[in-house]
């Protein structure tokens, strides 16, 4: 629920102001305070509502068009703020980051994660540490490197089934595929195993993205009315069975492999150097006492389950649409395909260590998160009373950050809808240089300060790998809403799908056409132990 973060404030003060609010206790009499824009009317039980369509990042941008680049709402009875500007991004998220550290948990997460997720725990000990684990240990360079030839392989399974699918003139679904890539990833990095957890998770990323009336309305709170809460249960059960499973027969590997040690080796000797998976890192954590924090097995699967649905949704829409927009422009298709043939030629395939050699691919990327940021919103939770410029935000504020509107806005970008990569070599546009890393306010697809992704290094280097290697071995012939095949001119379409991430409406269905068979092999040059 909701209720364990804000408190259900009720109509009874629904109808005050953020300002009014917060100048009963405001501890600083000296300055005077502003109301910030709300939209009307704002109805009983409701609150802003019905003015809020599917897709939700749309709805609040067209408001910010009325009401300003910092605007208040009601979702229900939860209050709400929303942010549409570099400026109040950057107050709200660096100026202001430790008032905004904290997020906000439905019922289906605060269930699904057991309560003690990364993504969504409070800051404080036990979040500071396990934040430190991932950008350090498990999601570190060196990491992520240790892992190559894990993605080389599953890269090269994808662009064979291409092949394949090229080969007997079969269409071939690359929404479900690459989705199935980054789940394999990120299910093998963890687990040393792929494929079994795929279905759970993709319905837990569904029922994350799925607007429950209790967790905004405080008087359904005690109410199941849509249903959502036994289908929480049934998936809780699934998942948890599934890794607790996998972590038994880890564990019985684990004493087999100690005793070989003992054995073999002594009591302080290792059988060889090889990579452990995250599971493995994890589990030694649970049995090491000197620790500030103690690691339990609910930590590990809650880390296992944070790293399932915001590792592999994200990765896949990100590469889909830019292998959309690349579609759509053949001009933009051709310089990527110009500076691969240039930089890596026509007797290899791409690989993850030509990526920094290769700038129009990742300006391919950034553009493409510019305009399809697969989170559209940056999340968080207003933990103590602030004050952002004359507004004051009373504490359990829903803190909304609209990347994708930023992401838009022609104050920030050059004929912002303009799909041009070439934005990002040309250090003038944005004043600089522009990444991805939270210090661009304009820029903001893995978030900003303390709570920023961990995920960024991975995904910025898978994301244009799989990309360049796609396009290096395959033209696409794309299927339309009909089942009939486009023409070449024909526009895919764009359309967002409603939800927590944004990916496209419509499943991305083409028939694969072959320009460069994909080698048998590719960076496997590494055995790793847990495959
Ligand atoms: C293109 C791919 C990705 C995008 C666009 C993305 C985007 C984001 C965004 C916007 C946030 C919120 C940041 C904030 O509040 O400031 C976030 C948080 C997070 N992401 Fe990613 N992400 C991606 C990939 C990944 C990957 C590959 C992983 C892990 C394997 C991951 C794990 C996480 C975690 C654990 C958090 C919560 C961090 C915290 O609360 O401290 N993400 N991501």
């Amino acid at each position: 629920m909701i209720s364990d973060s804000v408190p259900l404030v009720g109509t009874v003060v629904m109808n005050l102001s953020f300002s009014s609010l917060a100048s009963d206790s405001y501890s600083n009499p000296t300055t005077t305070t502003t109301s910030l824009p709300c939209p009307q009317p704002q109805l009983p039980i409701i609150g802003h509502m019905h003015l809020l369509g599917p897709t939700i990042h749309q709805s609040l941008h067209r408001l910010s068009l009325r009401y300003g680049p910092f605007f208040s709402l009601r979702f229900g009875s939860v209050p709400c703020v929303v942010a549409s500007t570099p400026h109040f991004a950057k107050q709200l998220l660096q100026t202001n980051e430790l008032s905004f550290i904290s997020r906000i948990q439905s019922a289906a997460i605060k269930r699904l994660t057991y309560d003690s997720s990364l993504a969504f725990a409070p800051y404080g000990p036990y979040w500071k540490f396990i934040k430190k684990l991932c950008m350090n240990d498990l999601l570190g360079a060196r990491t992520v490197n240790n892992f190559r030839h894990v993605r080389a392989q599953e890269y090269i399974r994808l662009l064979r089934l291409l092949a394949h699918k090229s080969e007997v003139g079969e269409a071939v679904n690359l929404t479900e595929e690459l989705l199935k890539l980054t789940n394999n990833v990120i299910s093998r990095m963890m687990l040393g195993q792929a494929e079994e957890a795929r279905d759970v998770v993709r319905e837990v990323t569904k029922i994350f993205g799925e607007y429950n009336v209790s967790d905004f309305i405080w008087v359904f709170k005690k109410f199941d009315l849509q249903g959502l809460g036994k289908r929480i249960e049934s998936i809780f059960e699934r998942f948890d069975t599934l890794v607790e499973r996998i972590m038994n027969e880890r564990e019985q590997v684990r004493k087999i492999r100690k005793n070989k040690e003992n054995g073999e080796l002594g009591e302080n000797g290792k059988i060889d150097d090889e990579i452990k998976d995250f599971l493995d890192v994890l589990l030694d954590y649970t049995e090491d006492e000197s620790l500030e924090i103690k690691i339990t097995r609910t930590h590990i699967k809650a880390l296992i389950m944070d790293f399932f649905t915001a590792g592999t949704d994200t990765t896949a829409i990100a590469t889909e649409w830019a292998l959309v927009e690349l579609i759509n422009r053949p001009n933009v298709l051709e310089k990527a395909r110009h500076e691969i043939d240039k930089i890596v030629g026509m007797s290899r395939l791409v690989e993850e260590s030509d990526v920094p050699s290769l700038p129009y691919i990742q300006a391919i990327v950034k553009e493409t998160l510019r305009l399809h940021p697969p989170v559209p919103l940056v999340t968080r939770r207003c933990v103590e009373q602030c004050k952002i410029e004359n507004y004051v935000i009373p504490a359990n504020t829903l803190l909304l950050v609209n990347v994708w509107a930023i992401g838009r806005d022609p104050n920030n970008w050059e004929s912002p809808m303009d799909f041009r990569p070439e934005r990002f070599l040309n250090s003038n546009e944005g004043g600089g240089p522009l990444d991805v890393r939270g210090q661009h306010f304009q820029l903001l697809p893995f978030g900003s300060g303390r709570r920023i992704c961990p995920g960024i290094t991975l995904a910025m280097l898978q994301v244009p790998a799989l990309l360049a290697a796609i396009i290096q071995c395959f033209d696409f012939q794309v299927v339309g809403p009909k089942g009939e095949k486009l023409s070449p001119g024909d526009t895919v379409p764009m359309e967002e799908r409603p939800g927590l991430t944004a990916p496209r409406a419509k499943d991305l269905v083409c028939f694969p056409v072959t320009r460069y068979s994909p080698p048998q092999t590719m960076g496997q040059s590494k055995a790793h132990s847990a495959i």
